[in-house]
C-alpha cells in the first residue's frame, strides 16, 4: 500500500533526548512538568508534528503558530516552545510550555541538539547568489557522485538521498526540517550534502545550528526587492553567510562588483573565481566550446593547476556554475587531478538539473527549453548564451510572478524584446493579483525596448506555448522560462495542476515532433 508521499525526510531512528535537559542546557523556562518527558523531534507546523515532537510556535505573518498547539498535542507533541505570546495561546493546549523570546531564533540550535546533527557530521556545502542556487547544488551532487561519495542535496527542487526525493515547498527548508534532513542523511551514510542557501533563509534562521564546511557564491542581481528594501539589503542577507559562525571556508565568484564586495567584507578565508580573461582572481574559468546541449570550459587555478572538461548543459553561466561546484569541492579537500580524472572517465560532468535549460524536444522540429529564469539576468544570461548556437529563430514564452517583487517586470520585458526575435506573454503564478495588469508591465517593458517586437499576449500558458510553437520550425529555439521543475499554478491561493514540462511534451506530440 503506498501511502501520501513525505512532505519532509526526517530520521527513521531517532534517540529520544530528555527535554529536561534541553531546557537546563538552553538556560530556559518552563511552565508545566517535564518530568519522565523524552523529545524525538522538532516541528514548526501543526501539520508536521509527529508523535514525540516538540512544536515549536512562532508568531507569522498571518497567525502565530502556538495557536496551533492543541492540533500538535493531537499529533503528538510532547510539549510547545514558544514566546511570552505564545505561552497564553498555548495553554489551552495542555502540553508543557516552554518560553523563550524568540522562538524561530532558537529553532536551530535546539532541532541541532535534539537531531544531534553536529556530531558525525557530513562535509557541509552551502550556496548562494541570485540565479544558479540549484544548479551549483546539483552539480556538486553529480560530481560527488563521480567520485564515488554518497551525498544529498537540498534545493528549490527537491530534497534528495540517492533515489529518495521529495518535492520542496520552500528553497531552504525550516531550521527544523534542515535538521532532520541532516540527521537522515547520516542514516543514510551521506557524506557530503549540498544545500541552496536562499536570502531569507539567512534573514530567518533557516540554517541557524550549522557551520558550513564551504559556502559558495555565484552572483547577485536584481530580485526579491519585496523582500528586501534595497539591493544593499539583499545583499547584506547574503554576506552573513561569509562569516565564521556559518562557514568555514568560501569560494566567490567575482564577476560583479557584488562578488568583489563580499570578498572585501566576509570574514572567513574565501577563494577567488572569474570567467573574464585578465581578472586577478585565483580561478579562471574559460568557454572553450558551445554548443545547445554541452558546454566545454577549462579551468585555471594557483600553482598551474589545470582541468578541462564539460557539461550537458547549454551556456557559459552554467560552465561557472560548475567551475564553482569544482573549486566548492577542492576548497573543502578533494584533489583537482582526482576530479578531472573522474570526469574524464566519465566523458564529463554527469549531471540532470530538473527544469534549468532542459530540452524537451527531441531530433526533429524546433529545439525546446524549459528554464526556470524568472528575473532580469536568469533571462540575460540564457538568451545570450541561445543567441551564440541558435541557427534561427529565438521564440520566448514567459510570464511574471504575482505578489513577488514587481519591479522586476519591466527589466524582464525589454531583455526578452532584446534577446529574442518574438516574444509570447503569457501568465504564470498571478497568486492573488490581476493577472491582467501582471502581463500588461511585461507587455510595456518589451513594446518600450523594441517598438517594432513580434509580440502575442496569450494569458493560458498552455496556449501561449502552442503559439510559440505555431511560430518555430528546424533550426528556431522556443525557449518557455519559469516553470521549469514546478507542476503548478498558483491562482488566488489555489494551487492548479500545470506541469509545463508535461504539457509542452504533449504539444510537441500534437504537432508531430516528438
Ligand atoms: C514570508 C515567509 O517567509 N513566510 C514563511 C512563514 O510564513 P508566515 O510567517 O506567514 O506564517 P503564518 O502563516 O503566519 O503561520 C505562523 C506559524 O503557524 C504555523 N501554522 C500555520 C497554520 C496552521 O494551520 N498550522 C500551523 O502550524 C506555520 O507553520 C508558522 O510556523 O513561515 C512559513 C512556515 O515555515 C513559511 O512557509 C512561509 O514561507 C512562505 C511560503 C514564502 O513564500 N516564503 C518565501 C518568501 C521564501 O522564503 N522564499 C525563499 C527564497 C525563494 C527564492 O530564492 O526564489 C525560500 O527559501 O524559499
Ligand atoms: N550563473 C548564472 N547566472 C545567471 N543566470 C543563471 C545562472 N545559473 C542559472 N541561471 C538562470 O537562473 C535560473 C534558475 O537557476 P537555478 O534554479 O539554478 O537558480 P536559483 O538561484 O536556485 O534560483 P531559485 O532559488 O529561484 O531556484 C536558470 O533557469 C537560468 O535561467
Amino acid at each position: 500500500m503506498t501511502g501520501p508521499a513525505p512532505s519532509s525526510l526526517r530520521p527513521e531512528h531517532p534517540v529520544a533526548r530528555p527535554l529536561a535537559q534541553l531546557v537546563a542546557e538552553f538556560g530556559l523556562e518552563c511552565r508545566g512538568d517535564l518530568d519522565g518527558v523524552e523529545v524525538t523531534g522538532a516541528a514548526l507546523a501543526s501539520s508536521a508534528v509527529e508523535p514525540g515532537d516538540l512544536y515549536v510556535g512562532v508568531p507569522g505573518r498571518n497567525s502565530h503558530g502556538a495557536s496551533y498547539a492543541t492540533a500538535a498535542a493531537d499529533a503528538g507533541a510532547v510539549a510547545v516552545l514558544t514566546d511570552e505570546e505564545g505561552a497564553a495561546l498555548a495553554a489551552e493546549s495542555g502540553l508543557p510550555v516552554i518560553v523563550t523570546p524568540e522562538p524561530r531564533a532558537a529553532l536551530g540550535a535546539v532541532s541541532a541538539w535534539i537531531y544531534r546533527t553536529d556530531e558525525n557530521s557530513a562535509t557541509l556545502f552551502g550556496v548562494t547568489g541570485t540565479n544558479g542556487k540549484t544548479s551549483v547544488v546539483y552539480l556538486l551532487n553529480a560530481i560527488l557522485g563521480q567520485l564515488g561519495v554518497v551525498s544529498g542535496l537540498s534545493s528549490t527542487a527537491e530534497r534528495r538521498i540517492g533515489e529518495t526525493a521529495i518535492t520542496s515547498k520552500l528553497t531552504t527548508p525550516e531550521a527544523s526540517e534542515l535538521h532532520a534532513l541532516l540527521a537522515r542523511m547520516r542514516e543514510e551514510g551521506v557524506r557530503a550534502v549540498a544545500i541552496e542557501v536562499s536570502a531569507q533563509a539567512l534573514t530567518r534562521h533557516r540554517v541557524d545550528g550549522i557551520v558550513f564546511d564551504v559556502v559558495g557564491f555565484t552572483n547577485l542581481s536584481h530580485d526579491h526587492l519585496d523582500d528586501y528594501d534595497a539591493m544593499e539589503d539583499y545583499f547584506a542577507a547574503k554576506l552573513e553567510l561569509f562569516q565564521p559562525d556559518r562557514a568555514r571556508r568560501g569560494v566567490v565568484t567575482v564577476d560583479s562588483d557584488w562578488g568583489r564586495a563580499l570578498v572585501e567584507q566576509s570574514r572567513i578565508p574565501v577563494a577567488t573565481l572569474s570567467s573574464s580573461p585578465g581578472s586577478d582572481s585565483e580561478w579562471l574559468l574559460t568557454v572553450l566550446e558551445e554548443t545547445l546541449t554541452r558546454t566545454s570550459f577549462a579551468l585555471e587555478g594557483p600553482d598551474g593547476r589545470r582541468l578541462e572538461t564539460s557539461i550537458p548543459l547549454l551556456g557559459a553561466y552554467n560552465a561557472a556554475n560548475a567551475a564553482l561546484a569544482i573549486v566548492m569541492l577542492v576548497e573543502s579537500g578533494y584533489d583537482l587531478d582526482a576530479i578531472g580524472a573522474a570526469l574524464a572517465r566519465d566523458g564529463g560532468i554527469d549531471a540532470y538539473i530538473p527544469g534549468r535549460a532542459e530540452r524537451l524536444s527531441g531530433d526533429r522540429g524546433p529545439v525546446v527549453f524549459i528554464d526556470y529564469g524568472h528575473s532580469p539576468d536568469a533571462f540575460l544570461s540564457t538568451l545570450n548564451a541561445l543567441r551564440k548556437v541558435t541557427e534561427g529563430r529565438i521564440i520566448m514564452v514567459f510570464g511574471a510572478d504575482g505578489d513577488r517583487d514587481t519591479t522586476k517586470r519591466t527589466d524582464m520585458g525589454a531583455i526578452a524584446a532584446r534577446g529574442a526575435d518574438a516574444v509570447v506573454i503569457t501568465d504564470f503564478h498571478p497568486r492573488w493579483e490581476d493577472p491582467a495588469s501582471i502581463r500588461a508591465a511585461l507587455l510595456d517593458g518589451a513594446r518600450g525596448a523594441v517598438p517594432d517586437l513580434e509580440l502575442y499576449e496569450v494569458p493560458d500558458p498552455r496556449a501561449a506555448f502552442r503559439t510559440a510553437l505555431s511560430l518555430a520550425g528546424e533550426g528556431d529555439v522556443v525557449l518557455y522560462a519559469g516553470p521549469g521543475h514546478e507542476d503548478y499554478q498558483e491562482v488566488a491561493g489555489q494551487r492548479l495542476p500545470y506541469s509545463a514540462r508535461d504539457d509542452v511534451r504533449l504539444a510537441l506530440r500534437e504537432a508531430g515532433w516528438l
